[in-house]
């Protein structure tokens, strides 16, 4: 039988005829060299539409109406339908300095259509003039921005269970063209006796007047919470939430307001509410946890597996104390896994606009982002590890189970490929191959040392330019005829700037000098030049930092003119003049980059000749210190 079904690849979102043979266009990433290359278009059988869990979630296959169901506040006639409801500009604003402006509040609002999700809480009114006209504004303005597939966000605003807050709530959401107030009052015995100081009874009366009276003033769709339900009476819970259901609310949520709740947990009390509540199955149940114990996403998943079909979530999971559950880890872990493990959940979640969402929120709350924060943090498709690196370079299924693209992520580095101090060689060489560099062999080896050694020092990734800095003082040198050992310099405002150096000549035989000078490179140069002892002058020298950061590789650039021998033909006299050599080098550190610079200039101006240093010339012999 043929239905309407939907493949997502990567970005793209394809809407497909399913029978037993459907013609998609195969995704980038499944060309994997392991599996059958696909040229064509890609003939997908039903045997693959059976689990694969290690391929599912990167192409993922749905089997139903794509389209974002019909919105009717207290039902949906989708059963695997999510609502996703965004509090980023409520509870995400209760965030410790995260205030926000109105203007930012509307970007964000527009930014979240965008997005698509169901129901935006652009605030809580009574808390300030300023929230009020922020709600007012994005309910005038997003609240009646319709697109073509008849899609407009719900937009509501907070209140208490007092008429003075819903009365706020009203006249700031009132504006929408689906407006929705969202009362609450707290339900857990520790709440009602120590915050309200009000009887459970009392608590019922009040909640139950409030949303009769939200409803009175013309407003047909109405959300409740009771507060702290994850430590409330489950019995107290039925009762409370039966006498709303009568007084006009469409949704019930269920707000795990101090993060208290294991997933299994609070999985079994959404059950339990679907249960045992007269008047649920005429309303929607929805989740709203709070992150204090890490588990706001589970908990949220788990609420949505047991029947939830509304989550109250927040852009980069923001939200009063450790925050809320993430949109972006609830959405993307139902498009991940929804279909296989959660009898074919879905949203309506655009999810390519995932990161620049997460980017307006971090920008306009000051609210950084973990690096290591699921999908949106700066690490989430990075790979630092060989042997991760190596199976991503061989087939990205290895190691990602989302593809960027998913949540409007790109990358320069196609494989997430970020070299450090864990990387192999085979994510080396195939950097410097996209660099333009073919290394391999005993070149391959020496970068790769040098490139280690750097890794283990530098705390930040390596970027390109160290990568060229390093292939330049490594592999484009001249031969070798004398080569760096140690070095070391004492310097500062006390005493003589001091220089150390050991070198090494083209036999292995080591030589060591000491020199003072003007500051730690030129006292490390003399040492160099009492070792070598032929005259040169140093004509420029030039020092960058290749990257940014304290610990970026410093190259230098050196000119060096020998004062002896080695002379060219001036281009326009024609006379004989002494030839200049340059030389570059790279570390960490200053001086020995710029000593390296200055051997390799040597270096070169003794291979132009082809002279080797005449061993008498040397100051010392084997160990023995020459202080100038
Ligand atoms: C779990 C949550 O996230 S709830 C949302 C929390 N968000 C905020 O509080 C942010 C905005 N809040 C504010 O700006 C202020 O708290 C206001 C304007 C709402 C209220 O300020 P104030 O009137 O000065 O009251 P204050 O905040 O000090 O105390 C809260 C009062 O509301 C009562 N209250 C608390 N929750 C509720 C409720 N759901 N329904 C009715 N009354 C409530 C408290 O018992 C207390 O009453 P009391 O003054 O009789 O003791
Ligand atoms: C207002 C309610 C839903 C809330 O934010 C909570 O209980 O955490
Ligand atoms: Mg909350």
């Amino acid at each position: 039988m043929a239905c309407a079904c939907m493949v997502s690849c990567a970005s793209a979102t394809v809407d497909v005829s399913c029978s037993s043979e459907q013609s998609i266009q195969p995704p980038a990433w499944l060309h994997a060299p392991s599996l059958p290359r696909f040229n064509g278009p890609l003939k997908l059988r039903q045997s693959l539409l059976s689990p694969r869990p290690w391929v599912s979630s990167r192409f993922s296959i749905r089997c139903s109406s794509q389209k974002r169901p019909q919105y009717v506040p207290n039902t949906i006639d989708d059963p695997n339908y999510v609502r996703i409801f965004d509090t980023t500009l409520r509870d995400g604003e209760q965030s410790p300095g995260a205030t926000l402006t109105s203007k930012e509040k509307l970007d964000i609002a527009r930014q979240l259509a965008k997005l698509g999700v169901d129901i935006i809480e652009a605030g809580f009114p009574i808390a300030s003039p300023d929230d009020l006209e922020a709600v007012k504004l994005i309910a005038k303005e997003v609240g009646n921005d319709v697109s073509d597939d008849g899609y407009v966000p719900v937009i509501c605003g907070l209140a208490r269970c007092n008429k003075a807050d819903i009365d706020a709530a009203w006249e700031g959401v009132k504006h929408a063209l689906r407006p929705r107030i969202h009362t609450f009052i707290a339900t857990s015995d520790i709440h009602m006796q120590y915050k309200l100081r009000k009887s459970p009874d009392e608590v019922v009366k009040i909640a139950s007047d409030m949303v009769s009276y939200a409803r009175s003033l013309g407003c047909e769709d109405i959300e409740f919470s009771p507060e702290d339900a994850g430590r409330s009476n489950p019995e107290f819970l039925y009762r409370i939430l039966e006498e709303v259901i009568k007084a006009g609310a469409t949704t019930l949520n269920i707000p795990d307001t101090v993060g208290y709740t294991l997933p299994l947990e609070f999985g079994q009390l959404i059950a339990n509410i679907k249960a045992n509540t007269k008047g649920a199955d005429n309303v929607i149940i929805s989740t709203h946890c709070q992150n204090d114990l890490g588990l706001a996403t589970a908990n949220t998943l788990s609420g949505a597996a047991n029947g939830a079909r509304q989550l109250e979530v927040t852009i980069n999971g923001i939200g009063e104390r450790a925050g809320n559950a993430s949109l972006e880890e609830v959405v993307m872990a139902i498009k991940c896994r929804g279909q296989e493990q959660m009898n074919g959940l879905r949203t309506g979640i655009q999810t390519k606009h995932i990161a620049v969402t997460s980017k307006m929120v971090t920008d306009y709350t000051g609210m950084v982002v973990q690096p290591h924060k699921a999908i949106v943090g700066a690490n989430a498709f990075a790979h630092e590890s060989g042997i991760h690196q190596d199976g991503m370079l061989k087939f990205k299924g290895t190691y990602e189970i989302l593809s960027p693209d998913d949540v409007g992520l790109s990358r320069t580095d196609e494989s997430g490929i970020v070299l450090g101090k864990h990387s192999g060689r085979h994510a080396l060489k195939t950097r410097l191959q996209q660099l333009g560099y073919e290394l391999d062999g005993n070149e391959l080896d020496a970068v790769f040392q040098r490139f280690k050694a750097v890794a283990e020092k530098k705390k930040v990734k390596l970027l390109d330019e160290d990568l060229e800095a390093l292939l330049l003082d490594k592999v484009f040198q001249p031969s070798s005829v004398w080569a760096l050992k140690d070095l070391q310099v004492v310097c500062g405002s006390l005493g003589l700037p001091t220089a150390t150096v050991k070198l090494a000549d083209v036999d292995g035989a080591e030589y060591i000098a000491c020199s003072i000078g003007t500051g730690p490179v030129d006292a490390a140069l003399k040492a160099v030049d009492s070792i070598i002892k032929i005259p040169v002058t140093l004509l420029e020298y030039s020092l960058s930092a290749v990257t940014e950061g304290i610990d970026a590789i410093a190259t230098t650039r050196v000119v060096i003119r020998s004062e002896i021998a080695h002379t060219s033909m001036h281009a326009q006299t024609g006379k004989p003049v002494l030839r200049t050599f340059s030389g570059t080098g790279a570390s960490m550190d200053v001086v020995v980059s710029s000593v390296r610079a200055y051997i390799s200039a040597i270096n070169k101006m003794l291979g132009f000749k082809d002279i080797q240093k005449d061993k008498t010339s040397v100051i010392s012999t084997e160990h023995k210190v020459s202080v100038q």
